[in-house]
């Protein structure tokens, strides 16, 4: 009802053992709790924050302008209302390693399953973006100590995401991905790889889990599960995908709205009164208190 039964720990444990199976989790972008709750009643493994989401629901880029404690009060807010793991973008872990040490176990106490901390300088970029500047390995290394050491609950996974594909190039990014698995990291995240044959020359020469960021009008291909499953990799990572179509169909309505003076005819596009108190519990509710769902709603609202 008010929340999920399910505790963080339940929840990394089942990430990792995910992580382990071999299957591929497929891991959508929740634009808010209520599409987190969504990601989960459709059968999906776990669930995403995008940095790159907070920021632009905020109407801000997506350049390291959140701080730390205004992502993971969103975070809370997600994670209960799900059963779901969920990943956190930890952009560079907001500072020096000990901010990262300090964002760690903020996303802890937020209930989530782990974070991905990024070796880009701390006025960052979007992955896919040019002109990405990298810190040197040997401060990244510092920063994955930090938040792995901050860890209370060894359970909590510590990805490290790497841009220096586009960079450094690929072998680079190989070798820093390299240096922060012996750094701590649990799970590495090579970003902005080119094609299917840089995907593999990545599984090949890293032994941990991988994620493959299927973020939409980016550098790679947008890849099948399929695929990705037989490449090796772990997690599908579909960051923006869901924000991007919501923010679509609210501009389609906007101006459907304006250029017809009624939304009538985009009413059959809707998530109906019904669906949406089904999502929400309502009948749960009324268990508690008869009060609250003592109505009947006519069909087809
Ligand atoms: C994954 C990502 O870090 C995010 O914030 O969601 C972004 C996604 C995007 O901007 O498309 C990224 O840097 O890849
Ligand atoms: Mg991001």
């Amino acid at each position: 009802m008010l929340h999920t039964r399910t505790t963080p720990a339940e929840r990394r444990k089942d990430l990792r053992e995910q992580l382990a199976s071999g299957r591929l989790v497929r891991m959508p972008g929740a634009v808010n709790p209520y599409a987190a709750k969504l990601i989960q009643e459709h059968g999906f493994e776990a669930a995403y924050l995008s940095g790159g989401v907070l920021a632009a629901e905020l109407c801000l880029p997506d350049i390291g302008l959140t701080t730390a404690t205004e992502i993971a009060a969103r975070a809370q807010q997600v994670t209960r209302v799900t059963d779901l793991p969920v990943l956190i973008d930890a952009d560079t872990g907001f500072g020096a390693p000990l901010n990262a040490a300090r964002s760690t176990q903020l996303f802890e106490d937020a209930g989530l399953a782990g974070m991905h901390l990024e070796d880009q300088i701390a006025v960052k970029r979007c992955g896919h973006l040019d002109g990405k500047t990298l810190v040197p390995t040997a401060d990244m290394v510092r920063r994955v100590r930090a938040a792995a050491d901050a860890r209370r609950d060894p359970g909590f996974l510590l990805m490290a995401r790497t841009d220096a594909r586009g960079v450094e190039g690929l072998a680079a990014a190989i070798d820093r991905a390299k240096a922060y698995v012996d750094a701590g990291a649990d799970a590495v995240f090579p970003e902005a790889l080119l094609d299917e044959a840089e995907f593999e020359a990545f599984r090949k020469a890293v032994d941990v889990p991988l994620l493959a960021n299927m973020t939409e009008f980016g550098k790679g291909p947008l890849l099948t599960t399929a695929a990705l499953e037989n490449l090796g990799y772990n997690i599908a990572l579909y960051p923006v995908t869901f924000f991007r179509l919501a923010m679509g169909a609210v501009e389609e309505g906007l101006a459907t709205l304006a250029a017809e003076g009624t939304q009538e005819s985009l009413v059959p596009r809707m998530q109906t009164r019904s669906r949406l108190y089904e999502v929400l519990g309502y009948e749960e509710y009324a268990a508690f208190d008869s009060a609250v769902f003592d109505f009947r709603l006519p069909p087809g609202v």
